[in-house]
């Protein structure tokens, strides 16, 4: 699977091969480059780069022009991860046309290979315009952010009988509607693997335990590099928020009493040229 392009198709043949799907967010061109050449099978341009890259309290104010010049950015570094445009809160929901058009966007403009948007039932007409248009698209239930103000938080979903049926209908209807997987965030283990053995497509998992078909996890919290707040389902891989730190302590130490730069780190001129400057 390594360094071998990851499409569309790939999706279904993972979980039957049992091959679990490795998907990542990014938001730029270097990071995108370093998790391509890693070998992740997927990279996720998250509507979370409004909290993570541009410092909102959620994901509500990104706009289109925000996730597609960040879509641009990460498509430039990748060659074989497969890549997911996440349609901003209110690119989807007022008419079907204006779905269509922003998801027209994300492939047409910024090359992304796939859409992925929040909802199941109350989305599904939206879902299939999309299809219909020959767009692959990702399905995401469970704790979908752009509905924080109807949830009341950032908050676990599915914990009650309603709940989790709801969930369960929602993640068959959009396997019905043609979605090539479905995101489950922030719902209990075993609901997520009940869900996962319903499906003959793949769920990509954040914060619902390891019996989902693959794992997402936003990149700057598996490095370390956000402290805003650390949701319980992170595991952190790295501590780069802390070797960022002391670097840049290190580099104004240096600064500060003038060993950097040092010699190495400078462009020479002749006596010659020089002499005759004075
Ligand atoms: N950096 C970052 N990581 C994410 O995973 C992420 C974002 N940003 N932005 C968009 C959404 C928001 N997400 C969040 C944010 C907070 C919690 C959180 O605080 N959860 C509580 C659980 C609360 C409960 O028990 O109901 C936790 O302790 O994990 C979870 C997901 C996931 N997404
Ligand atoms: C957390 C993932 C699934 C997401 O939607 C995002 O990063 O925006
Ligand atoms: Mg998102």
């Amino acid at each position: 699977m390594k360094n071998k392009k990851f499409t569309s198709t790939s999706f279904i043949k993972s979980k039957q091969e049992k091959h679990m799907i490795s998907m990542l967010t990014a938001y730029d061109y270097s990071t995108a480059k370093l998790l391509d050449e890693a070998g992740v099978d997927s990279i996720l341009v998250g509507d979370s780069l409004g909290m993570v890259m541009l410092g909102y309290e959620n994901t509500l104010k990104v706009t289109m022009e925000d996730m597609i010049h960040h879509t641009k950015a990460v498509k430039r570094g990748v060659k074989n991860a497969f890549v997911i445009g996440d349609m901003p809160f209110m690119s989807y929901h007022i008419s079907t046309e204006e779905t269509l058009k922003n998801a027209g966007r994300f492939i047409q403009e910024a090359g992304a290979d796939a859409v992925k948007l929040e909802g199941g039932y109350a989305v599904i007409d939206k879902v299939k315009a999309i299809i219909k248009a020959q767009i692959p698209v990702v399905g995401h239930i469970g704790l979908t952010p752009q509905s924080v103000n109807m949830f009341g938080g950032f908050k676990v979903q599915g914990k009650s009988e309603e709940n989790a049926k709801k969930l369960i209908e929602d993640a068959l209807l959009l396997e019905e509607a043609g979605v090539i997987a479905i995101v489950l965030e922030c719902v209990p283990a075993k609901l997520a693997k009940l869900i996962s053995e319903k499906l003959s497509i793949p769920t990509i998992g954040i914060g619902a335990g390891n019996g989902c078909d693959g794992q997402v996890l936003v990149i700057q919290d598996m490095l370390g590099m956000y402290s805003d707040f650390t949701p319980k389902f992170v595991k952190k891989y790295a501590t780069l928020g802390d070797n960022m730190k002391e670097a840049v302590r290190n580099y104004i130490e240096e600064v500060e009493n003038k060993e950097f730069p040092k010699v190495e780190h400078t462009f020479s001129i002749s006596d010659e040229v020089l002499g005759k400057l004075y």
